[in-house]
């Protein structure tokens, strides 16, 4: 699925950052039109459309809507979903697509990450093949990514499944580590760690941004410092 990011400072002063993320989960999409959320226009980009269910792969409350776990609604099996993470001096809007986890559209799966500010990689704790195949998507992933950009948390769900744990937390802490991934352990059943998965992702967003831009201001520093120097020799002949 895939996440769009408004990023709103308090007191409605500065600027309103459009940014697009995508949120992967074990899941593969069939792309259709997205949704149009409440109050806004038709989305340029796909959205997963029908959702197998009971691949232990998904986490279900990245959709930000208060819901007993267990208790889905038929108009609940879309695939887009909007979170407010608040952060203090600025809030952000996540706009979320989760995908389906059909294997045989992992050709498309691309569509969902192009542009992405962020993904989730959700594993099933206690499924070592959905751990194996959260590698193989990070690697579809990393096509689509530039290297450096684009926030990339590994999570693994299910932690109130422990007694049936297949992949232990050094296992997903070490892949994550050596790939330079953000890396979390949840339970969406028992809602454990989830808006800490969306939160640090989005202070990772915001950190990142506070670079690029001081970054940017430092090039454009260079720039000025740079022109006069012809110039003098220029003049000096
Ligand atoms: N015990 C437990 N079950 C969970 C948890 N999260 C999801 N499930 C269950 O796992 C099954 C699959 O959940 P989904 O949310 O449909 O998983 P998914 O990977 O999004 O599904 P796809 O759309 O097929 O990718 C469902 O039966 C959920 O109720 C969890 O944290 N703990």
């Amino acid at each position: 699925g895939g996440v769009r990011k408004d990023l709103q400072t308090r007191g409605n002063r500065a600027q309103t950052l459009e940014r697009q993320a995508w949120s992967v989960t074990s899941g593969l999409p069939l792309p259709q039109p997205p949704p149009s959320p409440p109050g806004k226009g038709s989305r340029a980009l796909p959205r997963p459309g029908g959702r197998r269910k009971g691949d232990g792969w998904g986490l279900r409350t990245c959709r930000g809507r208060p819901r007993a776990f267990g208790s889905e609604q038929p108009w609940e099996t879309g695939a887009f979903f909007t979170k407010v993470v608040d952060l203090g001096a600025s809030s952000l809007k996540l706009e979320i697509w989760d995908t389906a986890g059909q294997e045989k559209y992992h050709s498309v799966c691309h569509l969902y990450f192009r542009g992405a500010n962020a993904a989730l990689l959700v594993y099933d704790i206690t499924r070592k093949d959905s751990f194996h195949k959260a590698r193989q998507w990070l690697a579809d992933l990393e096509k689509e990514l530039h290297p450096g950009e684009g926030v990339v948390m590994l999570v693994g769900n299910k932690t109130d499944l422990g007694e049936q744990r297949e992949v232990t937390f050094q296992e997903g802490k070490e892949f994550a580590e050596s790939n330079k991934l953000l890396f979390m352990e949840t339970s969406a059943k028992l809602n454990l760690q989830v808006s800490e998965v969306f939160s640090t992702v989005a202070q990772e967003l915001l950190q990142r941004e506070a670079r690029q831009s001081h970054s940017a201001q430092g090039d454009a520093a260079v720039v000025l410092n740079a022109s006069p120097a012809p110039q003098a020799k220029c003049c000096a002949r």
